[in-house]
């Protein structure tokens, strides 16, 4: 039996969510869709196949939706999350799970009230291949105790809407949540500097900022964002251990020889850069949710990220370097 989904929010990534949920995962098919774009919304779901629903609250009590994907704006996600657990529903929820620590909170204790786990968070990186590469190398010992890791975020223009908060509290929550999985420990300390801000930045907004982490073991981390490169979607990671190194691997894209010059594609955005990560995020969390489990990135998972990315906040409204306070993980959520 197919895994029947209903998706709220068919913007960029709902779409191309629905497309693959359509035509590359099998055991799963998008029955319903909304979105408040509702011209959108209605050519989207003629496109898929789909009911279309005049809110998000009707897909998810529609009982032909057995597990619901939120794609919708960040400050979105807590009310649909909740209602989608209140419901008894599995849910994929985009990153970030919720746009502050509390309303993460709330998530956690609806479903721990509830007595079973139902929340997926889309951090996508621990499912690409690079990621899940540079985990084993560090799992396996060859170079060594992790010591640092130098990591960078770059866009080639922000997204509309984009804030100075952002760059954290929705883009360098990839890193928060992708380093802590590979290192397999929390955070003690996060400081912000700003540097000089490119003249591109729209008024106002501190563009790059440079995120410093402190893990509970004394690992050192630097992550630069740096959301209008303007040349590509670019992001990396390097792992620096005591006997060696480890380095996410660019992904593999055409190689341009003309004119006397050589020249290697850069994709433009995150949804070719890490089409890959979404198939395998999605095929696993089909097949986990068929199983009746949450097999990736959990509430939990979802909270602590916020947690850190709040603390980011502070230090960079501060200058200070601020302890972050991660509570004790409850048994519910195994590691
Ligand atoms: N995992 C990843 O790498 C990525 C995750 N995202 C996340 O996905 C979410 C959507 O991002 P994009 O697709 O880039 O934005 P988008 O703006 O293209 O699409 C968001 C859609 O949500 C709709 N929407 C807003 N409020 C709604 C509501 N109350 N009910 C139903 N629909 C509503 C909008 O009309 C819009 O169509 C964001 O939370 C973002 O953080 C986005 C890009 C990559
Ligand atoms: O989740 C995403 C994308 O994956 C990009 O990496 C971020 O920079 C973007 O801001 C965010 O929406």
């Amino acid at each position: 039996m197919d895994l029947r989904v209903g998706v709220i929010g068919t913007g960029a990534i709902g779409e191309d969510h629905i497309r693959r949920l359509t035509h590359t995962v099998t055991g799963a098919n998008v029955v319903a869709l909304s979105d408040i774009n509702v011209q959108n919304a209605r050519r989207i779901a003629d496109k898929y196949g789909a009911k279309f629903y005049a809110t998000g609250e009707e897909v998810i009590a529609a009982p032909e939706v057995d597990a619901i994907v939120i794609a919708s704006w960040d400050p979105t996600h807590a009310h649909y999350v909740l209602a989608g657990i209140k419901a008894g529903k599995f849910v994929f929820c985009e990153k970030p799970l919720a746009t502050s620590a509390n309303d993460c909170k709330n998530i956690v204790e609806a479903e721990i009230a509830g007595g079973k786990q139902l929340v997926q968070v889309g951090f996508m990186r621990r499912f690409d291949r690079g990621y899940r590469q540079i985990k084993a190398a560090i799992d396996s010992g060859r170079i060594g105790e992790v010591l640092m890791l130098h990591c960078m975020h770059r866009n080639r223009v922000p997204g509309p809407k984009h804030t100075t908060e952002m760059s954290i509290k929705n883009s360098v929550i990839h890193e928060i949540d992708v380093l802590r999985w590979l290192l397999g420990e929390d955070y003690k300390t996060a400081q912000v500097l700003l540097p000089k801000s490119s003249r591109l930045a729209e008024d106002g907004l501190r563009d790059p900022q440079i995120v410093l982490l402190e893990t509970q073991s004394g690992v050192r981390i630097d992550v630069e964002s740096f959301i209008n490169c303007q040349y590509g979607y670019d992001v990396q990671c390097e792992v620096v251990g005591e006997t060696g190194t480890v380095r996410l691997p660019d992904p593999a894209n055409m190689e341009v020889r003309s004119g006397g010059a050589f020249s290697y594609e850069i994709f433009p955005d995150w949804s070719d850069r890490f089409i890959e990560a979404y198939d395998t995020e999605f095929r696993e969390w089909v097949d986990a949710t068929k199983r009746g489990i949450v097999a990736g990135p959990s509430a939990w998972d979802g909270y602590v990220a916020c947690v850190t990315a709040d603390a980011c906040t502070e230090a960079r409204e501060t200058g200070a370097i601020v302890p972050i306070a991660i509570p004790r993980r409850p048994a519910f959520y195994k590691k």
